[in-house]
């Protein structure tokens, strides 16, 4: 079966995601048995494309990339242009949705109703937006479930470092009782910035050109990124919802250059931690920065990296290091839901 995508959203994860099937097509075929095109892409201001054959990619990505709109896709016999987000679900032949388009913290929206039209039409949906699993888990579930379609969303915490695949596939069974973690690239980088003498303004301009941040950034340096990963993590692993009001969050956007050098003195570093634990019957969680003794083992990541430890009932606490946010990262999580989807895995 070739797998038919419709792109909503092309920014970098979108555009990260047709440079890896371009670039692996062959490989993806005669090591995975994976083939797919992409008919449909939906994008707010750069246009919209769609032909049932599938696109060019190679065509789609200089488009994007070099002028920077889908209007210098050249034309072709049986080329649709101008479809918003919710026609190109609908219309379009795709049978597989990637929802790529911004994390709203406050509504989850417009990916929300994104992935309700995808699954009332009887399309898959793969995405990396945090805003439907953290604000309408249960409810799009179920309306996946009902409608028989598969929905991924591996990408939604940690980029490609599996993060949830692993205490849900290969940790079932345990009882999972706390999750901690560094959850952002974005803040991550600006602190192991900082401690090199550079101000959180421009650690923050490197880390949005390297493709890290949130569309708005506020996300990442009040804390609101990690808070939704907290909740997918409380709901996806832990089994219980947590509500946005209930979880402890301050960011990093009040430390100071002087802050985070005093700490490395005292042999400390400053990380941005999302918790989520189990005790008396109830989850609490938090989001916050905390200054680590070096001891502590995630004192010593680095940059857009992320790591997470999962206290397990009988395999003892597990840690997984790995990207955290960038493109081909996060690309790379796609993929893996596609490829788990058409191989009828989990
Ligand atoms: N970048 C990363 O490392 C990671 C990102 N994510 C998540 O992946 C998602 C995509 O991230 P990223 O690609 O970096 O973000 P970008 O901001 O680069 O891309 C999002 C794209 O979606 C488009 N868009 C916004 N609203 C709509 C709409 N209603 N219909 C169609 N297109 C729309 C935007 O259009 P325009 O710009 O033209 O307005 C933009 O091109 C986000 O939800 C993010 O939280 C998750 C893990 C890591
Ligand atoms: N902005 C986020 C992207 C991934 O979720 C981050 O920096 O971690």
């Amino acid at each position: 079966m070739i797998y038919r995508l419709a792109l909503i959203g092309f920014g970098t994860v979108g555009q990260a995601l047709a440079e890896i099937l371009l670039d692996k097509e062959e490989r993806l075929k005669k090591e995975e048995g994976f083939e797919a095109v992409i008919t449909a892409v939906s994008d707010k201001f750069k246009g919209a494309l769609y032909h049932p054959e599938g696109l060019d990619l190679k065509q789609l990505l200089q488009a994007a990339r070099e002028e920077g709109t889908l209007e210098a896709y050249p034309d072709t016999p049986g080329l649709v242009r101008g479809w918003d987000s919710l026609t190109a679900i609908r219309e379009s032949n795709a049978d597989t949705v990637v929802e790529v388009t911004y994390t709203d913290v406050e509504t989850g929206q417009p990916a929300i109703d994104h992935h309700r039209a995808a699954f009332e039409s009887g399309k898959h949906v793969v995405t990396t937006n945090k805003g439907p699993v953290a604000s309408a888990y249960s409810d799009l579930s179920r309306l996946a479930e009902e409608k028989g379609v598969r929905w991924g969303f591996e990408g939604a915490v940690m980029s490609g470092t599996p993060s949830l695949r692993m205490p849900r596939v290969a940790l079932a069974g345990n009882e999972i009782t706390a999750v901690r973690g560094i959850l952002n690239g974005t803040t991550n980088y600006i602190l192991s910035q900082m401690e090199l003498g550079k101000t959180l303004e421009e650690a923050l301009r490197e880390a949005q050109d390297k493709g890290y941040a949130e569309a708005d950034p506020t996300s990442d340096l009040e804390g609101y990124d990690v808070l939704y990963k907290v909740m997918i993590l409380a709901e996806v692993v832990m089994g219980t919802p947590l509500k946005r009001e209930e979880i402890v969050r301050h960011g990093i956007r009040n430390l100071t250059l002087e802050d985070v050098q005093q700490a490395r003195r005292e042999g400390k570093r400053w990380k941005l931690l999302g918790e989520v634990r189990q005790g008396n019957g109830r989850l609490t969680a938090s989001v916050q920065p905390v200054a680590l003794p070096l001891s502590d083992p995630l004192a010593g990541i680095d940059g857009a990296v992320n790591a997470v430890t999962y206290e397990c009932d009988l395999a003892g606490p597990i840690t997984l290091a790995g990207a955290g946010a960038g493109p081909i990262e996060t690309g790379f999580s796609l993929l893996i839901d596609l490829l788990n989807l058409s191989k009828g895995r989990p």
